[in-house]
């Protein structure tokens, strides 16, 4: 029952190509009527895995390329493919090879057919073959041999062969033997392969290298021709291909991908007592193709490339390579819905999978609302700290996150419709029904894309408004990648019942067909439509809708403006708002109102809200999209490109010295909790400092060029009974709160206390819930800070989950008071958002500026934690600028971190001033 086994469709069905591909260094045993073996997609990635969508791409900033070598056909190149945008002068074959040209979702097993040849059919709603169950590799490959046995044997037969096969001549040579060609996959993103297309035909993208599994079983090929083919798709095609076997690409995809994330990214728990969802015997395959994916791009990579992963197949390959290229600019982009934290908790394996994806420099997501999700997820999941802006992880590493929606490429849209199959399938559809008003839907036959709920509600629309009866005609094309046969015989049972109920004998009100159409046929009815209805339950984006506003603009038809009907859970409905007529697809009586409200609107209305949602579509274009996020992923990658402590060189103490010496004016900044102490966390109790440090601090004061501040969590009134023995020090209490200049007596407030004293009051409230369920934990509060302090807490990993979510909520709750909660060893720190210690050593150094005095020429800021972050980058600033001549930032163990140099051990065993200067050991 492993996919091996699954024997190809009948070559009858493959769409003849217009040229074939021989293979030069296998045998050559061409086929009959020139008809090929389809091995692989020239756009891999659309074809990366079965069925799957484009996955990962490198691209080399710099080089060139000849997009057109790789992508158009060409005479001397004779792959069975065709583009749009070629400048063919000969008609292309559309309607003879439907897969001509292209569609932004080519979601269907076949291009007007049922069944593709180059997708091995889906079986996502069976049980598990028995390969995954078992792991047993034998038995696989004893039943992947007898299916390919079997396949061939059906080849054969339809060629009308007569040559006998024994059963001493493996199968696999005999597969090797045949021809094949280089073709597009059936299935896949097409939305990305459009996308990527556009922005290499529009510049901004230099070279490309696709990486993608091909898009047929594998098992049966020999090593040899496997390495044959992954040569010529990396020599003619910029693919690498990654070789996973047959029952692990089925484990991984329809699986894994299939049966569990696709639903529960879109809202949809398998909880039905016979799903298999919850096993994790899929678990190992997404597991192994990912590791498959991240060993393939890691061995290609070249420092400069950058690397961009795809969808939800591949989760965890930014994690995988992240370890692997620890450098290296890795962007992530989600192209379906991301779910709530509450939806996203039932995964078994959900840490893992949010930690693969937080090994991208930049995280893309088609709408806020996903971005919003995820940092939840995260903040709750991970107890890590989510800003507006990312995540910033455990290590220090911060993770850009941001809303990046795809579009389409409405310049090749626009030559499409030219092709004179278009307008002559306009006309066949206008002539067949005529005086009717059509509504058009294409959807994936899932149970995400709501095919059911649309048909209840049209039925209800029939029968609440009869008037209509005669007059309107509903054409659902369903298509689907993956059969889920009970929904199938569902939604059969309800179109056979509208149609006998409401048909006539010169009228059919449904017409639904189980199959998808021609990409003419397509645009010639998102041409002619009187409006196009979507009812997802969820869909990241819906790219369909874009290309009926487009095909709406009345230029080959008269002017329609049709109504858009969309889901308000589509990534669509956020970018089209209500210009579109927005329903909630459960709400049967109000998808019926709509449909009547499209059907009865008024021209003027209908040109208002079509002319918003076409300067929509053209503005948020593919080419757009994809200049946004790589924009936006190079930014994120020079701004915190990693630098983990290994990258951090140690301290060289040799080389700070001279530089120590020669100023004459030095300012040095010390964190006091795990800096000059080597202990404590926040929340402990001090009592007192060691004598160690006290002995540092006053023999780095008594050089008078030295001006000392430390740096605490702690108030003022701690402070001061902490370092009474040290005169003349400055000091920066509550992260920033309050600052003590040096030589000063008093302290100044740079938090907004009445500020504090606002919101303190609804936080208690939140906080206190927290308290009453983490059995010691308790609340600390300071003059400007609140601490949650959970280091006596009996359950620690439960107090650790629990503030998470306890973060989240305060985060959420807190969004517009500029209030920010971060996660601190075995706490929560929530203080005013623009409160930090960057802030008090600002003006520190403006003090300095504008007082006689100036700023110094040696600065020294060391620290251990993510809030010295802050005072590390203020230094780095005036280094910047010029203002400070030297400037040493050092941070302690082994954490990533802005600082330039590092120390393992506490502040006190290196440095002593005793005499006089800075003595480095
Ligand atoms: O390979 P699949 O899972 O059928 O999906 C192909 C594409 O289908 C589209 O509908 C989804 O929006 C994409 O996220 C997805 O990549």
């Amino acid at each position: 029952d492993a996919p091996s086994s699954s024997p190809p469709p009948e070559r009858a069905e493959v769409p003849k190509p217009p040229s074939t591909f021989s293979q030069s260094t296998v045998p050559q045993t061409p086929l009959p009527d020139g008809q090929s073996v389809s091995l692989f997609t020239p756009a891999p990635g659309i074809g990366a895995g079965i069925g799957q969508s484009p996955s990962a791409l490198i691209q080399t900033p710099g080089a060139t390329t000849d997009h057109e070598k790789i992508f158009l056909p060409h005479v001397d190149r004779p792959i069975s493919l065709t583009l749009p945008r070629t400048n063919q002068t000969s008609r292309p074959a559309l309607a003879r090879d439907p897969r001509a040209i292209s569609r932004h979702d080519l979601h269907s097993p076949g291009w007007g057919k049922t069944i593709g040849w180059n997708q091995p059919p889906s079986r996502a709603k069976s049980p598990p073959p028995s390969s995954i169950l078992k792991h047993a590799a034998a038995e696989a490959k004893d039943k992947a041999d007898k299916a390919a046995a079997a396949a061939m044997s059906t080849l054969q037969t339809k060629r009308g062969r007569q040559h006998k096969r024994t059963r001493t001549f493996s199968h696999e040579r005999r597969f090797s033997e045949y021809n094949y060609t280089v073709e597009r996959a059936l299935l896949g993103n097409g939305g990305l392969f459009n996308a990527i297309d556009a922005a290499a035909e529009a510049g901004s993208l230099e070279e490309k290298t696709w990486v993608g599994t091909l898009g047929c079983p594998v098992d049966v090929l020999d090593d040899p021709l496997k390495e044959n083919i992954a040569e010529k798709l990396e020599n003619d095609y910029d693919s690498l291909t990654v070789y996973v076997s047959d029952s692990d690409l089925n484990g991984h995809y329809e699986h894994y991908c299939k049966t569990i994330l696709w639903p529960v990214f879109h809202y949809q728990i398998p909880d039905h007592p016979k799903s298999k969802a919850y096993e994790d015997h899929s678990w190992v395959f997404y597991v192994k193709v990912n590791e498959a994916f991240a060993d393939r791009i890691a061995k290609n990579y070249k420092k400069g490339d950058v690397i961009w992963i795809h969808d939800y197949h591949l989760l965890l390959v930014p994690g995988l390579l992240r370890q692997r290229l620890p450098e290296a600019e890795i962007g992530f982009f989600l192209h379906t819905a991301f779910p709530s934290s509450e939806i996203f908790r039932c995964l078994a394996v959900r840490s893992e999978l949010l930690e693969g994806i937080l090994g991208a420099n930049m995280i893309g997501f088609q709408t806020d609302e996903y971005c919003h999700h995820f940092l939840q997820t995260c903040s709750r999941l991970l107890n890590v700290e989510a800003t507006k802006y990312g995540v910033i992880l455990e290590d220090g590493r911060f993770v850009h996150v941001s809303t990046c929606p795809v579009g389409i490429d409405p310049k090749s849209l626009e030559q499409q419709r030219r092709l004179p199959e278009v307008s002559e399938w306009v006309q066949i559809i206008l002539d067949k029904y005529r005086g009717k008003q059509i509504i058009v839907a294409r959807d994936k036959l899932d149970n995400i894309r709501g095919v059911r709920q649309k048909i209840l509600s049209y039925e209800l629309f029939l029968n609440k408004y009869p008037e209509y009866k005669d007059k309107v005609v509903l054409i659902q094309i369903a298509t689907s990648s993956t059969e889920d046969p009970e929904l199938s015989a569902t939604v059969a049972d309800i179109v056979t019942r509208v149609n006998s109920i409401h048909s006539t004998l010169a009228h059919q009100p449904l017409v639904f067909l189980k199959q998808d159409i021609d990409f003419a046929q397509y645009l010639a009815l998102l041409t002619v439509a009187e409006c196009l209805m979507i009812t997802s339950l969820r869909e990241g984006m819906n790219l369909t809708s874009h290309e009926f506003v487009i095909c709406q603009d009345g230029q080959f038809c008269d002017a329609k403006y049709g109504p858009l009907i969309l889901s308000e859970f589509t990534g669509s409905a956020t970018v089209f708002g209500h210009n579109a007529i927005l329903v909630n697809p459960w709400h049967y009586s109000q998808c019926a109102a709509a449909i009547k409200q499209a059907l009865d609107m008024p021209l003027p209305e209908k040109e208002r809200r079509w002319k918003a949602m076409h300067d929509i579509v053209v503005k948020q274009n593919a080419v757009e999209w994809f200049d946004t996020y790589t924009k936006a992923l190079d930014r994120a990658w020079k701004e915190h490109s990693i630098r983990d402590s290994t990258s951090v060189p140690r301290l060289s103490l040799s080389s700070v010295k001279p530089k120590y010496l020669k100023a004459e004016k030095r300012l040095i900044i010390l964190d006091y909790e795990g800096t000059l102490a080597s202990w404590g966390s926040p929340t402990d109790i001090i009592l007192t400092t060691p004598k160690r440090s006290i002995d540092v601090l006053n023999d780095l004061i008594e050089d008078k060029k030295n001006t000392v501040y430390v740096m605490s969590s702690r108030m003022p009134e701690e402070m001061e009974r902490l370092f009474s023995p040290v005169s003349g020090l400055g000091m920066i209490a509550e992260n920033g709160g309050f600052l003590l200049e040096a030589g000063s007596d008093e302290w100044e407030e740079l938090a907004n206390l009445e500020h504090f004293k606002n919101w303190k009051g609804g936080l208690r409230s939140i906080l206190q819930y927290y308290v009453e369920r983490i059995e010691g934990s308790k609340i600390e509060e300071r003059h400007c800070s609140l601490i949650f302090d959970y280091s006596d807490a009996d359950d620690r990993a439960g107090a650790f989950k629990q503030a998470g979510e306890c973060a989240n909520h305060i985060n959420d709750a807190c969004r517009d008071q500029n209030v920010n909660c971060v996660p601190i060893e075995d706490g929560l720190f929530i203080s005013e958002m623009e409160v930090n210690k960057g802030l008090a050593t600002q003006m520190i150094s403006d003090r300095m500026e504008k007082s006689g005095m100036g700023l110094p020429e040696f600065l020294l800021v060391i620290g251990d934690s993510r809030e010295d972050e802050y005072a590390f980058n203020w230094a780095h600033k005036l280094e910047k600028a010029g203002k400070i001549r030297d400037v040493v930032t050092v941070t302690l163990g082994a954490r990533s971190t802005e600082a330039s140099a590092t120390l393992t051990q506490g502040v006190t065993g290196k440095f002593d001033g005793s005499s006089g200067y800075l003595k480095l050991r």
